[in-house]
């Protein structure tokens, strides 16, 4: 499991681990991973030019000490200060009796353009608010420059806690972070600004419980439902799917798509589609009455392309089993409804349909994905699987949010949200928790989007092709 703690939390550990050490001793093992791991990136540093951005914190002292490391290899390493009077006095030492310079801020947009690698120290977890004015046009100049771009800790100008990103921040190739993850490096529009992430362990004790977790290959395997010897496939559990309508008879054929691939034994579908879906997934069992008299299931998923049936919403809320609400389900399902269901409740919007039920616009979902995932998960004491670009799964009742890490933007194409919620409804119904089925739901889905696409278009039903080629990739990890 990769993790990620809030500032107030990595300051905490660090405060703990400083009481223990030498003066100074945490940053130098931060300056050492730092500076090793621009080393890897330049290949030969003996000759290569590389500018420091050096802000008024310990963020700029980490890329002074990491710089004097580098000087002493022999590159030619010269300091860009935001604040002059107010530098890292002893990293600025350092870097000086290391042979390295300081540049006034009037030559930094050649030095930059001229670079091998620049060293964004410009802010780390003590920034807030984006960029100040003055660092602004640095980061348009490390953006233009084709030098390498390595942030330390985090890109200023993200906020560490959310991935907000306010105006400009600092687009990075690598970001060389200490202690631990920080949230906003694994969500988007932060994510994206990071590059590649490097963790560098510094010894600091963290908490059982992360703010942020993203399950890895290992983590999903175990969770993966397999039948056993004295299986059956009612014992796999059943799926039932309350989906599509005369006008959107896909929905259904794609949802049922994905929960056939989901692990559950039987698959019933409810709805006016059942034509479309007998004739692509003859497995399938179908009813043409409503959810409330289709049979047992052990999960629903109910939304998918229903249109205005209302009436089918309502009949599976009222099911004492897990409930995935989807799409138009999201729109037509009574708040009350869902607040006073006793068995779990996963709801699966994207950002649109998110900032409707919030009421707020869609910008601002997109920009603050975890504060909103999390509120409509208290709103509607329902777990909450927000999709996009960094899918997250928020419980209602709190603790660690998880973050999906597989996604690929060749998902964006309509229809695989309907093959997602058939897949974590499918899982729900062998027996996963609402965090888990959404969690491990979108995992497989994110690979199987990758797989499928291999760098080429796809359509929804390519995604649901996939993912058996992707259940056994995650498979051979345990092996
Ligand atoms: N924690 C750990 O375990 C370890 C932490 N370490 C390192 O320390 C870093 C944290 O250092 P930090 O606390 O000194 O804060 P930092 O990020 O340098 O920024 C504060 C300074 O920036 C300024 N400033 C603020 N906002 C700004 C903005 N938007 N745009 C521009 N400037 C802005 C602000 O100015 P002021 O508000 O005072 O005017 C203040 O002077 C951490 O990220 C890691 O790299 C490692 O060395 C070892 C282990
Ligand atoms: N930029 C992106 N990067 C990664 N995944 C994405 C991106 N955009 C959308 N997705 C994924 O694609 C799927 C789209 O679902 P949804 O928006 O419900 O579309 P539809 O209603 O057409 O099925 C979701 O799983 C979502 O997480
Ligand atoms: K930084």
């Amino acid at each position: 499991m990769r993790t990620a703690y809030s500032v107030e939390t990595v300051r905490a550990a660090e405060r703990e681990l400083m009481a223990r050490l030498a003066e100074g001793a945490l940053m130098q093992r931060a300056a050492a991973g730092l500076a090793a791991a621009c080393a890897d990136l330049l290949g030969r540093v003996y000759g290569s030019r590389v500018v420091l951005l050096v802000g008024s914190g310990d963020n700029g002292g980490d890329a002074l000490y990491a710089g004097a490391r580098l000087a002493r290899r022999g590159a030619g390493v010269t300091a860009v200060l935001l604040a002059p009077e107010r530098t890292h006095g002893a990293g600025l030492a350092a870097l000086r009796g290391a042979g390295g310079t300081v540049a006034g801020s009037g030559a930094a947009e050649e030095l930059i353009l001229r670079a091998d690698l620049v060293v964004d120290g410009i802010v780390g977890i003590g920034g807030k608010g984006g960029l100040r004015p003055e660092a602004v046009p640095l980061a348009g100049y490390a953006a233009d420059s084709r030098a390498a771009v390595v942030a330390v800790d985090l890109p200023s100008g993200i906020e560490a806690d959310t991935g907000e990103v306010l105006g400009t921040a600092v687009r990075a190739d690598l970001t060389v972070t200490f202690g631990t993850h920080k949230p906003g490096l694994l969500i988007d529009p932060g994510r994206e600004y990071a590059g590649s992430v490097r963790l560098v362990d510094i010894g600091l004790e963290l908490p059982e419980e992360a703010e942020l977790e993203a399950l890895q290959h290992a983590d999903v395997a175990v969770r993966l439902p397999v039948p056993g010897a004295e299986s059956d496939k009612y014992r796999r559990g059943v799926v039932g799917i309350a989906a599509g309508s005369a006008r959107y008879p896909g929905a259904a054929v794609l949802a049922v798509s994905g929960a056939l691939r989901g692990g559950a034994g039987a698959v019933r579908y409810v709805g006016p589609a059942a034509d479309a879906v007998i004739s692509r997934f003859p497995e399938t069992l179908v009813s043409d009455q409503g959810p409330a008299r289709a049979g047992r299931v052990q999960a629903w998923v109910v939304g998918p392309g229903v249109g205005d049936d209302a009436s089918a919403v309502a009949q599976v809320l009222e099911a004492d089993v897990s409930v995935l609400v989807d799409a138009d389900g999201l729109r037509l399902a009574d708040r009350s409804a869902v607040r006073a269901r006793t068995a779990p409740t996963l709801m699966t919007p994207h950002a649109g349909e998110a900032a409707a039920l919030l009421g707020v616009s869609r910008e601002s979902v997109e920009a603050a994905r975890l504060a909103s995932a999390r509120e409509l998960a208290l709103r509607y004491g329902a777990t909450v699987l927000l999709k996009g670009s960094t899918t997250l799964v928020a419980d209602p009742q709190g603790g660690a949010v998880r973050v999906n890490p597989t996604g690929t933007a060749w998902l964006a194409t309509a229809g695989s949200g309907d093959v997602l919620s058939g897949l974590a409804g499918s899982l729900l119904a062998a027996g996963l928790s609402a965090l888990d089925a959404g969690s491990v739901g979108a995992y497989l889905h994110g690979l199987a989007g990758r797989l499928a696409a291999d760098g080429a278009p796809l359509g929804a039903h390519d995604v649901a092709a996939a993912i058996p080629e992707a259940w056994r990739d995650i498979r051979d990890a345990l092996r």
